[in-house]
C-alpha cells in the first residue's frame, strides 16, 4: 500500500482527540478532499483509567518535565491502542493532550509525538496543529471552526447559526454559511465561552468521588446562588472580545465560590456558570444565529441545556438533531483539519484565533521520512 498522502480528490482521514475532561480519546475517519465533507465513517473510544486521568491530571500546567514526560507516555500508548484497530486511512490528525496553555506568554503545549506515531502506525501523522497559529499571533484555539464552518455547508444550513462545544471548556463558533471559504472576514467568529464541565467535575469528585453530574442530577434539586454568579461573571474575561481562549483550569478559582454550598446547590451554581458564560459570549455575535448545535459531553446534561435554552434568544438543540455526531465531532474535526495541513490550506484565520492573517501549520510526519512543514 502506498504510504504517500494523495495530492488531489477526497481521501480518508482519521482524527484523534483527547479533551480536557481527561476521559479518553475519541477517533473518528472521515472522507474529505479538506473543503467539503464527503462521509462520516467509523469511530471509536479509548477511555482513560483512573490511575491514567491521575498521571494526566498531575500533568496539567506542566510545560517539561518528569510529569510532563509521563503524560506523553500515556497519550501516546492510548493512541496507538486505538488507532492501529482503523484500516484503510490515507493519513491521520493526531491532536494529542493540551497540558497547557498561555498563547500570550508561553505559547500551547499538546503532549504526543506524532512522528512517533507515524512511524508506529506506518500512516503520515499531521500533528501540532496549534504552535502555529501562536507564532503569528493568534490564540492558538479554537481550531474546531473551521470544520465547523464544514458541517454547516454540509447540513445545508443557509442562514447564521452556531456550534457550541460543551467538554471541559466551553467553545462556541459562529457561522455566516452564506460565506464561500471560512476564511473570508465575516464568515466566522470563534472563542472559548468559559469553563463549561471541567468545575463541575472536579468539585464533584473532590466531594463524591464521582466523574460527572450524570444527566444533572444533582444540580436537579439545587438552587443557583445568584451572588456567587455575578461574582463569576464579573471576571474580564466575558466582557473582552473575541477572539480569546482558555486553558483548562484557567478558571478553578471559581469552585471557592460555591464552596460553602451544599452539593447540589454547588452543582447548580456550577452549571449555571457554565451557561452563564455562553450567554454573556453570545453578545459579542454580530447577530443572534438561527439555533445553536451543542456537541460535546455537555449536551448530555438536561439541566444545562434547559438553562442554555432560556438565556438564549435562539433556539437550542443537540447538533444531533442535525445528523452529526456530537461525540465525535471533534475527532472529526482533526481529521478534517489534517487533511487542510496536507493540502497547504489555512486552518485558522483572524475571526477564529486572532492570528493576523489565514494561517496552516501543523507538522506532516511520514512513517519512514523525516517530517515536513506542513
Ligand atoms: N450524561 C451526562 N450528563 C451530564 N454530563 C455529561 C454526561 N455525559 C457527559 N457529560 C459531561 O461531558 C464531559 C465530557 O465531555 P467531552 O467528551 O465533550 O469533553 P472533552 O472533549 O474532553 O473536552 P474539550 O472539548 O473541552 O476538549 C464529562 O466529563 C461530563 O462532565
Ligand atoms: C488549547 C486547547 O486544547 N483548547 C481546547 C480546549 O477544549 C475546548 C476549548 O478548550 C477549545 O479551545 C480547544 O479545543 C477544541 C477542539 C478546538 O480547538 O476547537
Amino acid at each position: 500500500m502506498s504510504r504517500a498522502i494523495p495530492k488531489t480528490g477526497s481521501v480518508t482521514a482519521l482524527g484523534a482527540m483527547s479533551g480536557t475532561s481527561l476521559d479518553g480519546v475519541d477517533a473518528a475517519v472521515i472522507r474529505t478532499d479538506g473543503v467539503t465533507i464527503g462521509s462520516f465513517g467509523e469511530s471509536g473510544y479509548r477511555a482513560y483509567t483512573t490511575e491514567e486521568q491521575q498521571i494526566l491530571s498531575a500533568a496539567l500546567g506542566q510545560w517539561s518535565g518528569p510529569a510532563a514526560e509521563a503524560a506523553t507516555r500515556i497519550v501516546q500508548q492510548a493512541h496507538e491502542e486505538l488507532l492501529a484497530e482503523f484500516t484503510g486511512v490515507d493519513l491521520v490528525g493526531f491532536h494529542g493532550q493540551t497540558l497547557a496553555h498561555a498563547p500570550r506568554t508561553r505559547g500551547t503545549y499538546q503532549a504526543g509525538d506524532g512522528a512517533a506515531l507515524a512511524k508506529s502506525l506506518g500512516r503520515p501523522v499531521v500533528w501540532d496543529f496549534r504552535t502555529a497559529d501562536v507564532d503569528l499571533g493568534g490564540e492558538g484555539a479554537p481550531l474546531a471552526p473551521f470544520f465547523h464552518f464544514a458541517c454547516a455547508r454540509h447540513i445545508g444550513a443557509t442562514g447564521p447559526l452556531a456550534f457550541l462545544n460543551l467538554g471541559g471548556v466551553g467553545n462556541l463558533t459562529y457561522i455566516d454559511p452564506s460565506f464561500e471559504r471560512p476564511e473570508m472576514p465575516g464568515a466566522l467568529l470563534a472563542f472559548d465561552t468559559g469553563p463549561a464541565n471541567a468545575p463541575l467535575n472536579d468539585l464533584l469528585r473532590a466531594r463524591r468521588g464521582m466523574a460527572f453530574d450524570r444527566d444533572g442530577a444533582i444540580a436537579k434539586s439545587g438552587t443557583v446562588e445568584q451572588g456567587a454568579l455575578e461574582l463569576f461573571l464579573a471576571e474580564p474575561y466575558f466582557a473582552r472580545m473575541p477572539p480569546k481562549s482558555l486553558d483548562r483550569n484557567d478558571f478553578s478559582q471559581m469552585v471557592a465560590l460555591v464552596s460553602e454550598l451544599v452539593d447540589a446547590d454547588a452543582a447548580a451554581t456550577l452549571t449555571a456558570m457554565c451557561a452563564a458564560g455562553v450567554a454573556a459570549g453570545m453578545q459579542h455575535c454580530p447577530t443572534p444565529p438561527d439555533r445553536v448545535l451543542v456537541t460535546g459531553g455537555g449536551r448530555h446534561n438536561p439541566v444545562l441545556m434547559e438553562m442554555l435554552s432560556v438565556s438564549l434568544d435562539c433556539p437550542v438543540m443537540p447538533v444531533e438533531d442535525t445528523g452529526l455526531d456530537g461525540d465525535m465531532l471533534e475527532a472529526q474535526a482533526f481529521a478534517y483539519l489534517a487533511v487542510r495541513v496536507a493540502r497547504g490550506l489555512p486552518t485558522s484565520c483572524p475571526g477564529t484565533t486572532g492570528v493576523r492573517a489565514a494561517v496552516g501549520g501543523g507538522i506532516v510526519s511520514l512513517p519512514e521520512a523525516q517530517a515536513q512543514a506542513g
